[in-house]
């Protein structure tokens, strides 16, 4: 008895402080347990986070493991991965943890997953742009999609690396090239600029932000972003100078971290949040709840540009209807001729990088 005990105490210790990258491939009796229990039919959803030890990765996983509708949960890193999925593995809630190291166990990382959720890539510093982080995070976004591409091709993939109205096109020559391009199952992830919108508006009508619920559309960066507050739920007016404040500290948000983080790095709890909200949502349209419903940067027909950011209803197969823009004001049309200006820069220099 105590001799059975001793063993299972050094089976659970062997998966406690495995050498490097080993938690990964731990074949120990409590990692088959685990993974049966992955595999015998708890419910749920297979999630994939890649940039997983950064500073949305890390809490982004936390929210993830939380979450009731996910089943697994694989934590991918080219640093730090091992240390972060011991963390998180030790919180008792339902989803099986597992964590893997580098790109050589890329593919393990991906192989049958339903949700890829991509935070890798380097973030602003002040007086940086998102464009300013094409050169890194290109790279690095093309190199994911293609394990994407090999590993796991149905599943719906959550871009989250900068620049956003950039990686997304990238991510579809990506997939284009690859044979395996289904416009549905990729959505660039724009929540934050939704988060944002509702906590500012809901200070200037001195409401709950649980309460509103402000479209933005367009794309993510700058002037790109278009609250539409002629939309906003609970119907509501606003001044012009109202407007103006609005419109400007939404399309600054991130700027406002980055400068508040002085050189630290940009929104990462706040992202978390914002992504956590966006993958349940994704989530919940797989499981087949109707009405699912959140703004994302998609393959588009709403305007000339091949991707937008508008409302999307999230199904079975991801993106499952992209919504019109609605009626607009005058301010709004406006800001949207700069912002299609804008965004089809940023998409053809994400179509050229995989294209040239
Ligand atoms: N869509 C949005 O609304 C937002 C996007 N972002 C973007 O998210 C990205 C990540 O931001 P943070 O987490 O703050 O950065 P971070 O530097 O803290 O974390 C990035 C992580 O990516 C990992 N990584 C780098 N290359 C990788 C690769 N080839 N494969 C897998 N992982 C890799 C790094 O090791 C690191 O752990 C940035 O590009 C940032 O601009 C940030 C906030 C909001
Ligand atoms: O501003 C940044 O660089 C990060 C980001 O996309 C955001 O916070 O909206």
């Amino acid at each position: 008895m105590e001799q059975k005990t001793n063993q299972r105490i050094a089976k659970i210790s062997g998966h406690l402080y495995p050498s490097n990258s080993q938690i990964m491939e731990d074949s120990s009796e409590v990692m088959m347990r685990a993974n049966c229990r992955a595999k015998g039919g708890a419910p749920g959803f297979k999630v994939a986070i890649l940039g997983a030890a950064g500073g949305i990765g890390q809490p982004l996983a936390m929210l993830m493991k939380m979450n009731p509708l996910v089943s697994v949960l694989h934590l991918y890193d080219v640093v730090n991965s091992p240390g972060v999925t011991a963390d998180i593995s030790h919180m008792d809630t339902g989803a099986v943890v597992r964590g893997f190291l580098g790109q050589p166990q890329l593919e393990s990382a991906l192989t049958g997953m339903d949700l890829v959720i991509i935070p890798a890539g380097v973030p602003r510093k002040p007086g940086m742009t998102r464009d300013d982080l094409f050169k890194i995070n290109a790279g690095i976004v093309k190199t994911l999609c293609e394990g994407i591409a090999k590993s796991c091709p149905r599943a719906i993939v959550n871009l989250i690396s900068n620049p956003v109205n950039s990686t997304v096109p990238i991510a579809a020559e990506v997939f284009k090239k690859a044979g395996i391009y289904d416009p549905k199952r990729l959505l660039g992830v724009t929540m934050l600029d939704v988060v944002r919108a509702n906590t500012f508006v809901a200070e200037v009508l001195g409401l709950d932000p649980r309460e509103v619920d402000v479209p933005v559309v367009g794309g993510h960066a700058g002037v790109t972003i278009l609250p539409l507050l002629s939309q906003v739920k609970p119907p509501s007016s606003f001044t012009q100078q109202e407007i103006e404040y609005l419109t400007d500290r939404i399309q600054n948000g991130g700027t406002e971290v980055v400068e508040a983080k002085a050189g630290t790095g940009s929104a990462t709890l706040s992202m978390a949040y914002a992504a956590v909200k966006f993958a349940d949502a994704c989530l919940r349209g797989l499981r087949g709840d109707a009405n699912v419903v959140e703004c994302s940067f998609v393959s588009s027909q709403v305007t000339e540009l091949p991707f937008f950011a508008t409302k999307v209803r999230l199904g079975r197969s991801g993106a499952e209807e992209v919504f019109q823009l609605g009626p607009l004001n005058e301010y709004e049309r406006i800001g949207l001729e700069k912002a299609k200006k804008e965004l089809a820069e940023s998409i053809q220099k994400g179509v050229s990088f995989i294209k040239k």
